[in-house]
């Protein structure tokens, strides 16, 4: 199936900005820092989320100065739906030996919250000694996974709504977008 990409652009022309540019480049400078108070001395490894986590990962890591590893996993539950299903699809598993490591997952957004539950559990069955998530957006709603949940470390507290931008698709476009943006009617 071809995308009307006549669509996509009437997403982004139609759509709310509820987050600016200035306002996210803000964000992940405070990110950064807590990040940095936080982990600086720990040695960490640094998992992105792919491929949301991209965008966010990113922007985020050449804001700390410290040592740390990268590297990334790939697990979707979305496609390119507007709604989740309930099982995580592995598309890669992270390969590093975890044993007794710190660990902090980065991704887009924590929607529901089941991706980051599913992934936090699996690498912590893998032996990490301790696991924390950042996120650029933390979507309003008490729908989590678990009742409360946040990540460690979050970006913007935004409206529930259906968010693009600043990693987050809309139909598998608009990643590169570099505020947060709302569809219009969603
Ligand atoms: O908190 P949740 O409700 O579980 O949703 C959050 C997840 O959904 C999106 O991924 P998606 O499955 O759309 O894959 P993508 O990263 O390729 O966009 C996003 O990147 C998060 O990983
Ligand atoms: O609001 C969203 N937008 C894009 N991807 C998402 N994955 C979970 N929620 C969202």
């Amino acid at each position: 199936m071809t995308t009307d990409i006549e669509e996509i652009h009437r997403a982004m022309r139609e759509a709310d900005c509820l987050a600016t540019p200035a306002e996210v480049s803000a964000a992940l400078d405070r990110m950064a820092g807590e990040i940095t108070t936080a982990l600086a001395d720990s040695n960490p490894l640094v998992y992105t989320v792919m491929n949301g986590g991209l965008i966010f990962a990113g922007r985020l890591l050449s804001r700390l100065h410290f040592p740390l590893e990268t590297s990334y996993l790939h697990a979707s539950r979305y496609g390119q739906q507007l709604k989740g299903n309930s099982l995580l699809d592995w598309r890669v598993r992270p390969t590093q030996d975890l044993k007794g490591r710190t660990v902090l997952v980065l991704d887009d957004i924590l929607d529901e919250g089941h991706t980051l539950q599913a992934i936090c559990q699996h690498l912590r069955d893998e032996g990490a000694a301790r696991v924390l998530t950042a996120v650029m957006v933390h979507k309003v709603h008490d729908r989590k996974a678990v009742p409360g949940m946040r990540a460690d470390f979050s970006g913007l507290d935004i409206a529930d709504r259906y968010l693009f931008g600043c990693g987050m698709d809309y139909k598998g476009y608009w990643r590169n977008a570099p505020g947060i943006y709302a569809l219009k009617g969603h």
